[in-house]
């Protein structure tokens, strides 16, 4: 890259050696947090908050649990001095609260300041003046003394001011732009103001060193930060508080190894809104506290809610990889990462650990207010047997047998990889029932009859080729006894190889699910049934099973590779799809495509589609509490009553009803 050599490094380092802080390892109380999202965050958005958005962010921020909020620039706008007047004057200032205003070093600024934050409570000053090298020669042009004056002027005013005005005041100063200031000039500078102002242990002044452009590596930060701990001017009755701005992509290093060095006090914003690459992110700052421990005073559990207050109020967005709060943050696509995360999951109900070490997730998601369900497991290409069974367990309460697993797993992942789609747990399950739970079948066995004679002997209905015939076997058991008849029927050989069972923990839980596998030709088949009677499950899942069979798939037609591909596009664009679309994605005419759908499956179009927008409105009405007008209208269906008709001769019930079955 061109051009590096117009750049070189701006930052200086204290002139002792100040490494105390890396013989810590982590920081074991929260520091005092302020929020400066009104101010600092507010001023760096391109459309800066109304009065009403700015007292909405306030409720948010006390409702988080911000104890100290600078409120804004009140000397900058209309808007800034209102909004400080209208939380005065309406009371809306909790007792426990602290409001801070912020100040440029001028006295004109600072008299409107301490006219707009007349009857305060409680409120912080802030004022600052620049002390770096570069706005000493291009902006103020004066020279070290003379910008010291700056400072020193500002406080005395504050000082004048404060006992002229009705309130409650703490004086807070910050030398702007310190990573560009020579160190001892900037702790001269700070402690001058400490000079004027004379904090006591009952009335402490903050010093606020910003990282107004972070220049440095975080390490050098903490250096500076240690070196103003150790020589401020009266420590003990200075509050030192870290401003750390995010330029470099380190502002949450900063302020940690700023702790570290030892820092009471940080100043940021949520999500990091800020000037630029923005301030540091206290929902990470305080997250990361959490996450090995430590309660940090600030309260996240309803993270989503947080996010759309503050994505509607400051039209930014939170990025999907935002530490702790994005929406994929807990998300694992890959399969070795959920395989892990299944078997952590399972781990832990099963040692009931108390402390959470699943792997892959440096915190348990619920406690952000996220779900493993949805957030937590989700499908593409990239996800394997693991994450495919978490999903049909957690969401349908099927248990694959192990040996059945990998299977799945292949299965459902090349449908998301042909489809370039993520699958939804619904989707997973249509999948898996298609194949193996209802595909289309050469024979079925529609009834079965039991004796006991010498072993178990099986009278059963099946029905083949157009016609329905009983078939007799006799077995050690009921399941033996049906395959026998099978075998004797087909004049085929096969091992009844595997076989489970377990009721279903999810849906109707006076259900049980079977899994059969049958060896064929070395070949491993597998069916799955489910039904209220076991035995019957179990001969469903055998019947599956048997139908894979080569010799017998071929004595008449089945679900074919192109039906398959073909319902699977209607499952992915089940709103809107229409017969011209899948002529046109399938290269084949509408006519023939209708014929082959009928011919292939059983069912037309229409009540393929049908089905797919019914299955998806039974979840969304057990899910959520979306109206059924908006669910009618999601899953395709511009009319209410049409969807409530379809519904109900689907499932002889109104979705409303089906929503309040138990
Ligand atoms: C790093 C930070 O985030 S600092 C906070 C920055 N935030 C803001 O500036 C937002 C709100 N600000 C504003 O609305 C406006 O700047 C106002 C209303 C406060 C002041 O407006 P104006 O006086 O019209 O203009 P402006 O801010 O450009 O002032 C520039 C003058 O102030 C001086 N100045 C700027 N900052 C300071 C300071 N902290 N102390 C003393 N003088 C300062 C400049 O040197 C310049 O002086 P000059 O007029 O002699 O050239
Ligand atoms: C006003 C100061 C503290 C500031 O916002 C900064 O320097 O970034
Ligand atoms: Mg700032």
């Amino acid at each position: 890259m061109k051009n590096y050599q117009k750049y070189e490094r701006t930052y200086f380092m204290p002139p002792e050696e100040c490494y105390d802080w890396a013989r810590k390892d982590h920081i074991d109380a929260p520091p005092a947090w302020c929020s400066v999202d009104l101010r600092d965050g507010n001023q760096a958005l391109i459309e800066p908050m109304s009065l009403d958005e700015k007292i909405e962010f306030f409720q948010l921020l006390l409702d988080v649990g911000f104890k100290e909020i600078e409120v804004g620039f009140p000397a900058a706008s209309e808007t800034e001095y209102q909004f400080l007047r209208t939380l005065i004057e309406q009371n809306m200032i909790p007792d426990d609260v602290t409001i801070q205003v912020l100040t440029q070093a001028r006295e004109h600024i600072i008299r409107r300041t301490f006219e707009a934050v007349k009857g305060a409570p409680h409120a912080v000053i802030h004022v600052y003046n620049s002390t770096s090298v570069a706005q000493r020669e291009q902006v103020f042009k004066k020279n070290k003394e003379e910008i010291k004056k700056i400072a020193v002027d500002g406080a005395k005013l504050l000082k004048k001011l404060a006992k002229e005005t009705e309130g409650n005041f703490t004086f807070q100063y910050s030398p702007e732009s310190f990573q560009g200031t020579e160190v001892d000039y900037a702790l001269e500078v700070c402690n001058a103001v400490l000079e004027v102002w004379k904090p006591t242990k009952e009335n402490k002044a903050i010093i606020n060193l910003p990282t107004t452009v972070e220049n440095a590596m975080p390490h050098v930060f903490a250096s500076q930060v240690e070196y103003f701990d150790r020589h401020l001017y009266n420590r003990e009755n200075v509050i030192l508080s870290l401003h750390p701005h995010n330029d470099r992509g380190s502002g949450v290093s900063d302020a940690e190894l700023g702790i570290l060095a030892g820092a009471d006090r940080i100043e940021g914003t949520l999500f990091g809104n800020g000037e630029r690459t923005g301030n540091v992110d206290i929902i990470t700052l305080a997250m990361n506290m959490f996450s090995q421990g430590v309660d940090p005073k600030l309260d996240f559990s309803n993270m989503s809610d947080i996010c759309e207050t503050y994505e509607r109020l400051t039209r930014m967005k939170v990025s999907p990889r935002q530490p702790y709060a994005g929406e994929l943050v807990f998300t694992a696509f890959s399969g070795s990462h959920q395989d892990a995360i299944a078997k952590g999951m399972s781990w832990r109900e099963e040692k009931e650990c108390d402390i959470w070490t699943v792997p892959y997730l440096p915190i348990d998601p619920k406690d952000v207010g996220r779900r493993y369900d949805s957030d937590v497991i989700r499908i593409n290409s990239q996800s394997g047997k693991g994450g495919v069974n978490y999903i049909l367990k957690q969401s349908f309460g099927i248990s694959l047998p192990e040996k059945m697993k990998e299977e799945v797993g292949y299965l459902v992942k090349d449908v998301s990889d042909k489809a370039h789609k993520e699958l939804d747990p619904d989707w997973v399950y249509h999948i898996f029932e298609d194949h193996y739970i209802n595909p289309k079948s050469v024979f079925t066995v529609d009834e079965c009859h039991y004796k006991q004679e010498d072993g178990i002997v099986a009278e059963a209905t099946i029905h083949h080729a157009g016609s329905s015939r009983t078939i007799t076997g006799v077995g050690n058991g009921r399941l033996d006894a049906v395959s026998n008849a099978i075998k004797h029927y087909f004049d085929i050989s096969y091992e009844l190889a595997f076989y489970e069972e377990h009721s279903l923990t999810k849906g109707s839980s006076s259900k049980a699910v079977a899994y059969v596998g049958v060896i064929c030709n070395k070949k491993k088949y597998w069916g799955v049934g489910i039904d209220a009677d076991i035995i019957k499950a179990s001969v469903e899942a055998l019947v599956v099973a048997v139908n894979k069979i080569e010799e017998i798939k071929n004595s008449d037609t089945c679900k074919d590779e192109r039906l398959l591909e073909i319902t699977n596009y209607i499952y992915a664009n089940y709103k809107d799809v229409t017969l011209d679309d899948l002529s046109e994605k399938f290269f084949l005419s509408k006519p023939y495509l209708s014929k082959y759908i009928k011919e292939k499956s059983g069912m037309t179009f229409g009540d393929i589609l049908k089905t797919v927008r019914m299955k998806k409105a039974r979840a969304m009405l057990k899910s959520s509490n979306t109206t059924v007008e908006s669910i009618a209208e999601s899953v395709g269906y511009q009319n209410v009553e049409h969807f409530n008709r379809i519904f109900k001769k689907m499932y002889n019930m109104t979705p409303v009803q089906f929503r309040n079955k138990k």
